[in-house]
């Protein structure tokens, strides 16, 4: 608690929280002079980890939050301020994300934040799910998903978010929106990122089914961009970045823009009403009797 409510004070300083600005959102977010004054080359949380090299302008986020690097308020809260801080370091010019825990790149929204919960919590956890979209996918440095491991829903729409995705080529890892396994449903904003990438009739057939999928399954359906061996995952993602950061930074970041712009405006235009839609859909008796079932089907399959 004590964390959360240390964390909730960053926020506010930052403006974490409340509807980004037009000009913040698809421009580098205004920085505030005590955050970046805080700026380090390095700098380290409970949940996540970053190492920023300021001869490159790249910056590695490090997800570590065992057992699944699971998306909780806490977890969501720690990833928008250390991607606010590095999108306010004028130096910062690239993010790769990826996991230090084995198998698991991340399992997705934590489960345990809507089940069970008061209208209220599930209200505030959502707005951070949408924060952190929010702010990558309309980032000014080139992101690079460097995928290690599993990598279902809210770990897939994470994915999604960043300009590329290289995923290591092991047949036990998947990744997918999946939602319709826990008898959930992805929202409106998730369909169109992935829609995006994919384009309609994949999301279409992908989303009814929940579908899950290996790491060649991915390739072949453009949910991500490189498969490589697990050795070779960071060096790939370095000169993936390199590539991109080729490109002078102005017609790059117009064009991103450009492309996401529609879809960012959709969602902030219905920020509120998703909220709303999102508490009333998770409270509903027979939502949270599903997810307590998958919650019991994931003990059950670890037994
Ligand atoms: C109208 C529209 C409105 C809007 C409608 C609502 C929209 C909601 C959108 C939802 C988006 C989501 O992301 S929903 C989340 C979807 N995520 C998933 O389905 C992933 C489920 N997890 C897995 O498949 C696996 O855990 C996987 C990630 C592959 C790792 O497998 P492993 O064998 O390594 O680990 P496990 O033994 O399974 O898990 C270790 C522990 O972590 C827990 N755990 C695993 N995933 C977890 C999770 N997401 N949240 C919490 N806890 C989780 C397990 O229960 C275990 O707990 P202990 O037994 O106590 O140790």
């Amino acid at each position: 608690m004590a964390l959360r409510a240390a964390l909730r004070t960053k926020c506010a300083l930052s403006g974490f929280l409340s509807q980004p600005s037009s000009s913040s959102r698809h421009g580098r977010v205004c920085a505030s002079t005590v955050l970046a004054a805080q700026q380090r080359s390095n700098s380290t949380s409970s949940k996540i980890s970053v190492d920023f090299d300021q001869s490159t302008g790249v910056a590695v986020m490090h997800m570590k939050s065992p057992p699944v690097n699971s998306l909780s308020l806490d977890f969501l809260t720690e990833f928008c301020i250390s991607l606010e801080k590095l999108e306010m370091d004028k130096s910062c010019r690239g993010l790769i994300i990826t996991s230090s825990l084995p198998k698991v790149f991340s399992a997705g929204l934590d489960i345990l934040e809507m089940y069970g919960k008061s209208p209220e919590s599930c209200g505030e956890f959502w707005k951070a799910v949408q924060e952190m979209w929010l702010k990558l996918y309309s980032s000014n440095m080139v992101t690079v998903a460097a995928i290690n491991g599993s990598s279902p829903a809210g770990g897939c729409l994470m994915s999604l978010t960043c300009d590329y995705r290289i995923m290591v080529d092991n047949p036990r890892y998947s990744i997918g929106l999946n939602e319709t396994q826990l008898g959930i449903v992805a929202p409106f904003w998730f369909k169109d990122t992935m829609a995006n990438t994919v384009g309609h009739r994949i999301t279409e057939m992908a989303l009814a089914l929940g579908m899950l999928y290996s790491p060649a399954e991915a390739l072949k359906i453009g949910l991500v961009d490189q498969i490589v061996p697990e050795e070779k995952l960071m060096s790939t993602a370095e000169q993936a970045m390199a590539k991109w950061l080729a490109i002078p930074a102005h017609a790059r970041q117009l064009t991103k823009s450009m492309m996401r712009k529609p879809t960012v405006d959709r969602m902030t235009s219905k920020r509120e009403a998703d909220v709303q839609n999102f508490v009333s859909f998770i409270t509903k008796d027979a939502i949270q009797n599903s997810l307590r079932v998958y919650l019991e089907m994931l003990k059950k399959r670890k037994a």
